[in-house]
């Protein structure tokens, strides 16, 4: 069985790598070139812990291709599986031009019965419409040939995006073609072997079990930061709070460390999605919405924190801010929505001077933030971003952060407020000792 996959970004390459190294012959395809080139040398166009590895081991073995032609993909592949983007438009729903594009080219190179796994996050409704799409197609082009389309939604995390591939949560497989069930169950039969929950519904489940999940874990992290804005006025203490909650299995600890707000390229476009998708159905999902807005006022809330203890007669004009990390999460080079930049922003717009630092985020955000390449400054090290700095504002949790002389970072400085937006180092006596140090959720 040949495994093709059109969109080779964080999820199709992953996939593509993992499923290669299960023996598969897996062929990637893209449109964009430069990626497929970078890729076709032998060298991974993301950050992704053990995806280089798998990468090389694929590539030797000769499972793995990658191509820019859909042409070939196309006919080359018995499964197809979709991981285009499909990115929040102005209104919120989701954008599914790359998805379209896809199921036309497949219409146009179409060479024999195919299963078209949806892979990317759709909306409720999509795989549905994607069939009855690509069936007018090929009726139009009186084609004889056929295709089922398979719901697979993906739960990967980025950063730990292999090892999620390799051994995921559960599987989930919504279609209504025992042909094309069968297939994927070829296709994950290492999973079933491995005791992976798998759990088939249709094509409109499977749909919402993603927008399901991602919505529920995004109330989850709202829920807490709410309660980590009162905690810090009462006295408590968010991260003994998310214990003795999680201590309840019903509630679980995951899910509960209060920051800056969630980011990344899922929980903000497929919350606004699921709102979407409530609206069209004449459903206003009120705990969504609120979640959204407790988010927005989270990242208002940490600029507030900065700008209330470091301004001098309302603005931040003649300070300097060191941010330390600016993917939305550690172990990525993703930036997309990541809070780091809101919260840049704002402190750009009181007048501070902003000097930054990511183990992984620097490419990406030169790149994405370009508007303000002259205005953030891009440093070496957290340690020369600090150099001179009234304050450090961590706002990811990269483990590199942890290690470090904290006396020889202060006696660099020229204040010393410590913004531990990810609340790193609550229980760390050094870093309270050394620093005037602000947390999320406790004094
Ligand atoms: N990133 C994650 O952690 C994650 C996890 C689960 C699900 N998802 C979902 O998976 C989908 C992909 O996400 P991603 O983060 O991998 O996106 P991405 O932006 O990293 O990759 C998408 C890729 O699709 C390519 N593309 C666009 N049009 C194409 C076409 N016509 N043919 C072939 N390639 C095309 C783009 O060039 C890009 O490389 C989204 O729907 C996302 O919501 C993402
Ligand atoms: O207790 C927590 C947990 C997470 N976050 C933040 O939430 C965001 C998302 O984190 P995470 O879920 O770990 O990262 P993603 O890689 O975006 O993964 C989510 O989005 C993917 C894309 O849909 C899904 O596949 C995953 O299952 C889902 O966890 C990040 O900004 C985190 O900092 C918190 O603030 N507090």
């Amino acid at each position: 069985m040949k495994i093709g996959i059109m969109g080779t970004g964080y999820v199709g390459l992953v996939h593509g790598a993992v499923l290669s190294s299960y023996g598969f012959q897996v062929t990637c395809m893209d449109v964009d070139v430069d990626k497929i080139k970078h890729l076709q040398d032998g060298n991974s166009p993301i950050y992704e812990p053990g995806l280089e590895e798998l990468l090389r081991h694929s590539l030797r073995d000769g499972l793995l291709t990658f191509t820019t032609s859909p042409q070939q993909v196309i006919q080359e592949s018995d499964v197809i599986f979709i991981a285009v983007g499909t990115p929040a438009k102005e209104d919120g729903g989701a954008d599914l031009s790359y998805v379209r594009d896809v199921i036309q080219q497949i219409a146009t190179y179409i060479n024999g019965y195919k299963v078209i796994v949806c892979k990317s996050t759709m909306p409720v409704g999509t795989s549905r419409r994607i069939a009855t799409y690509l069936d007018t197609l090929l009726t139009d082009r009186r084609s004889d040939f056929r295709a089922d389309v398979v719901s697979n939604p993906e739960f990967l995390r980025q950063g730990k995006a292999v090892t999620d591939a390799l051994s995921p949560s559960r599987v989930i497989i919504g279609t209504e073609s025992s042909q094309a069930k069968e297939t994927l169950q070829t296709i994950y039969q290492v999973h079933i072997q491995h005791h992976v929950p798998f759990l088939y519904t249709n094509l409109e489940t499977a749909e919402m079990i993603k927008y399901a999940s991602n919505s529920f874990l995004a109330v989850k992290i709202s829920f807490i930061n709410e309660l980590a804005l009162v905690s810090e006025k009462v006295g408590a203490n968010i991260q003994d709070i998310a214990t003795g909650m999680g201590l309840d299995e019903r509630i679980s600890p995951h899910f509960l460390q209060a920051g800056p707000g969630y980011g990344g390229s899922c929980f903000p476009k497929d919350t606004q999605a699921m709102l979407d998708i409530g609206e069209k159905n004449d459903e206003d999902l009120y705990i969504i919405r609120a979640a959204i807005a407790a988010n927005e006022k989270q990242m208002k809330s940490m600029i507030n924190k900065i700008s209330e203890a470091l301004s001098v007669n309302g603005t931040l004009q003649g300070k300097t801010i060191a941010i330390w990390g600016l993917s939305f999460k550690p172990e990525t080079d993703d930036i997309r929505y990541a809070p780091s930049f809101e919260i840049i922003k704002g402190l750009l717009q009181q007048g501070a001077m902003v000097n930054v630092f990511c183990p992984q985020g620097m490419e990406q955000a030169k790149r994405m933030w370009s508007d303000f390449n002259n205005r953030i400054h891009y440093c070496q090290s957290e340690a020369a971003s600090a150099q001179d700095a009234d304050a450090i504002v961590l706002m990811t949790e990269w483990h590199q952060f942890r290690a470090h002389n904290w006396p020889m970072i202060a006696k660099t400085m020229r204040g010393n407020a410590f913004f531990d937006l990810r609340n790193m180092f609550t229980t760390d006596v050094q870093v309270r000792e050394q620093f005037q140090y602000y947390s999320v959720g406790s004094s």
